[in-house]
């Protein structure tokens, strides 16, 4: 039997398919519902982190369309007329349980950039000391693909190390993760449990096939793979049962469960540098230096075959094999064109070459983290 009986910190990511009717119109009694059960869970002494879709969908209600627009600035104005009236919603039904929320409006620059990351921290301490829901989503109407965090499911995952969470859990419209898609196959069964995302797992998901949906299935399991190498649980529910959340809490075995991962559990510092920042370069290493990387040593200069990007030093960086296969990310100590005129020497030649010696390795183990050796390659 699951037991959620440690649980402090729970953030429900809740997508816009689940907070539309048929009709893919906002839905009122959708929000209460789940309102409501976010209210019991804080009776329970739970702390919860709201992450709410659903800004396109209310905009394209007020502005009576009915298809989803292609074009981003259409998405982006649509996100902005839509933002204001479902924060309302939301806003009204807390205060029907004497409860208050707050909106947050984030891109992955805010993720990537370490004085950003830490205002929203310092905010998001705030908000809990004040017993306030937060209710995050992405600032749509300013993402243009360079900022992108693209998907909610991945934006609550990113939110995990912020507010410590002990397990995310994703509303949608289906049971869980299937092990193909069941609105087309209809032999499709339901995995309760996934103990890791790899690349099996990876193969049963496919994008969404509805008008509201955005990332479907893989990018759940991109979240899910995020929560798990933080060691915090993830659950994917079907938020067409009205007491889903309370479910799942009581250790109903409702939807699929992925398990934190025990073996790795990743630091907030480490899985910052993993996953909430964006590579601005590469370093290409050599067999006998991937080797190396994957025993935990440092990246030093003399396994460096190639550097590809123009970046400063300190800037986050993936470190690639020759094969082009991703070993793991990091900060650089040297910027690329350093690291272009030492690659290949020995530690001892870095001052002569470069005038200077601050550093002996371009990156160091502890600013390094390896990518899981099950994981897909770009
Ligand atoms: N293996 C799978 N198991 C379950 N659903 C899948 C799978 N592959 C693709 N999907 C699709 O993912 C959809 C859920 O994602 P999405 O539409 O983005 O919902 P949300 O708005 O809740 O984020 C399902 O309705 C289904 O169409
Ligand atoms: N930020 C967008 C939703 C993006 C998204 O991930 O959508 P969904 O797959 O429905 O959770 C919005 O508010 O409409």
């Amino acid at each position: 039997m699951r037991d959620f009986s440690h649980i402090k910190h729970l953030i429900v990511k809740v997508g816009s398919s689940s907070l539309c009717d048929e009709k893919g119109n906002i839905d009122s009694q959708r929000i209460l519902g789940l309102v409501q059960q976010i209210a019991h869970i804080r009776q329970r002494g739970i702390q919860v982190t709201l992450v709410s879709s659903g800004a396109i969908s209310a905009g394209m209600k007020a502005m009576n369309l009915r298809k989803k627009p292609e074009t981003i600035p259409e998405k982006q104005a649509l996100a902005a007329i839509g933002q204001a009236s479902l924060m309302k919603i939301y806003e009204d039904m807390f205060h029907i349980f004497h409860m208050k929320s707050a909106q947050i409006l984030m891109n992955h620059d805010d993720f990537d950039d370490r004085k950003r990351l830490l205002n929203f921290y310092h905010a998001m301490q705030s908000l809990i000391k004040y017993k306030v829901v937060p209710i995050i989503n992405e600032n749509d109407t300013l993402a243009v693909d360079e900022i992108k965090v693209g998907d909610n499911d991945t934006m609550a995952a990113l939110v995990v190390p912020i507010v410590n969470a002990d397990l995310v859990v994703l509303i949608s419209d289906i049971d869980g993760l299937y092990d193909k898609n069941p609105h087309i196959y209809k032999d499709a069964q339901l995995i309760e449990e996934v103990d890791e995302v790899n690349h099996e797992i990876e193969s049963m998901a496919s994008d969404t096939d509805t008008q509201m949906g955005t990332g479907g299935m893989v990018t759940k399991l991109r979240a899910a793979k995020i929560c798990t190498e933080y060691g915090c649980d993830m659950a994917i529910v079907n938020g067409q049962s009205p007491h889903v959340l309370l479910d799942l809490l009581d250790g109903k075995p409702v939807g699929t469960l992925f398990h934190g991962d025990v073996g790795r559990n990743l630091n907030a510092r480490q899985l910052w540098i993993m996953y909430q920042t964006w590579s601005k370069g590469c370093i290409i290493v050599d067999a006998g230096c991937a080797k190396a990387l994957r025993h935990h040593k440092s990246l030093l200069p003399s396994g460096i075959t190639g550097v590809s990007g123009d970046f400063s030093m300190s800037s986050i960086v993936d470190i690639i094999d020759e094969k082009g296969v991703k070993l793991a990310k990091g900060i650089s100590n040297y910027s690329s064109k350093e690291i272009d005129k030492i690659k290949g020497k020995k530690t001892s030649a870095i001052e002569s070459i470069l005038g200077e010696h601050d550093y002996d390795e371009v990156v160091h183990a502890n600013n390094m983290v390896l990518v899981k050796r099950s994981e897909k390659h770009d």
